[in-house]
């Protein structure tokens, strides 16, 4: 049995400008100890999926549909105390922005106290002794004092880092961690997910990566969800991800990673934008912007199947995507380059077609991703 399990999740906002469909008949599954990525564009439905594992999806929002079995019981079912003994307790997350989560009147040693003495029932020493360990643990320097410092005696990594403490406090067994790292600079970002996958592997703690930075996946993460207008488009194993991706948008989020040696001023994005949720696309909501799209496109949604046989995907398959071209109505081959022209205003595909008839997509996207910026 999975450690969290996911089945056909619907949310809907209710909006003043129309029913906003952020997350679309969603499944998916996270094994125990697992470390488990969820990319994509904003306003892909990433933070919508996590909130509503949480049960914290609040009006106009509303969760219409679905299961989220969490050690085989439906968290969408139990009463109000029963899901708050679950969070923090045995799901916790991390939100990208650390100073919103402390509280600034309090110390940081306090904090991580109380939320220890509050789930765990220490007592005021034990609970002490327990948060200087954690700050320690997370690469606090001199734990013992800083313990009695208040937020903003903090700086901004050291804040998150302090957040993860108190996140990892009660010993989870789902972190979920909502771009934990992305308002942090470069250098600190590499430690502190390294922290957090050092911490994940000590503790046993399953991990739900939130991020648009398939960098950071691949780095941190063993599967792989990416998202696209409120679904799943592919699924796969990492590695199977960026060396054998089978969805065209899968294809244009890695284009967007930086490498070492990239002479490019600016990266590669895919053009155009996330269709607005309240009037999807007919047909696959990614076709306006896949170089690949025919007429078929528009008039079908394609299901996730797996992309070597074309069948409907089953819970066994490691690898699924949600394209057409892999249920053999589209004719051309999945060997393709979008070229992406002016930097500027303007911006504008070309697909080479069938270049590599029967091959994959060229792995090395962003050599294989056309013009230079420059
Ligand atoms: N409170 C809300 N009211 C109305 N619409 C909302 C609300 N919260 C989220 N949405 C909509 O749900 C959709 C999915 O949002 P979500 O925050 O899950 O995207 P995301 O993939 O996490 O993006 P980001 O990377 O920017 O956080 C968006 O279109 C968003 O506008």
């Amino acid at each position: 049995m999975s450690l969290l399990e996911v089945n056909d999740l619907t949310v809907k906002f209710y909006t003043e400008e129309g029913v906003v469909n952020a997350v679309d008949n969603l499944s998916f599954s996270i094994d125990r100890g697992e470390k488990f990525g969820v990319v994509g564009e904003s306003g892909a439905g990433k933070s919508v999926t996590a909130l509503s594992v949480m049960r914290l999806i609040e009006s106009p929002g509303h969760i219409e549909s679905g299961e989220v079995l969490f050690n085989g019981e439906n968290l969408l079912e139990m009463s109000d105390e029963e899901i708050r003994s679950i969070r923090g307790n045995e799901i916790a997350m991390v939100f990208q922005d650390a100073q919103t989560a402390l509280n600034p009147v309090y110390t940081v040693g306090e904090q991580i106290s109380e939320t220890i003495r509050h789930h765990l029932g220490y007592d005021e020493t034990e609970a002490k002794e327990r948060s200087i360990q954690l700050l320690d643990t997370v690469g606090i320097p001199d734990a013992e004092s800083r313990f009695s410092d208040y937020p903003h005696e903090f700086s901004g990594g050291m804040q998150q880092r302090a957040i993860i403490a108190m996140a990892l406090s009660c010993d989870p067994d789902l972190l979920i961690c909502d771009e934990p790292t992305t308002a942090l600079d470069v250098t600190i970002e590499t430690k502190i997910l390294q922290e957090i996958e050092t911490l994940a592997d000590e503790f046993d703690t399953a991990i739900q990566l939130i991020t648009h930075d398939l960098g950071v996946v691949a780095d941190v993460c063993d599967r792989v969800m990416v998202m696209y207008a409120g679904k799943p488009v592919e699924k796969a194993p990492v590695e199977e991800l960026y060396y054998d991706p089978k969805h065209p948008y899968t294809v244009g989020l890695m284009s967007s990673i930086p490498r070492i040696g990239d002479e490019r001023e600016r990266l590669q994005t895919i053009p155009g934008t996330m269709p607005d949720l309240v009037d999807l696309p007919s047909g696959c909501s990614f076709h306006p912007r896949c170089p690949y799209a025919e007429e078929s496109c528009t008039r079908s949604e394609p299901a996730l199947v797996d992309p070597e046989t074309g069948a409907v995907a089953t819970d066994d398959d490691e690898h699924v995507a949600a394209c057409l071209e892999y249920t053999g109505e589209l004719t051309d081959g999945l060997g393709y380059e979008v070229t992406v022209r002016d930097s500027s205003d303007d911006a504008e595909v070309e697909t080479v077609a069938g270049a590599k008839a029967s091959s994959a997509v060229d792995t090395d996207v962003p050599d294989a991703g056309g013009d230079r910026r420059d």
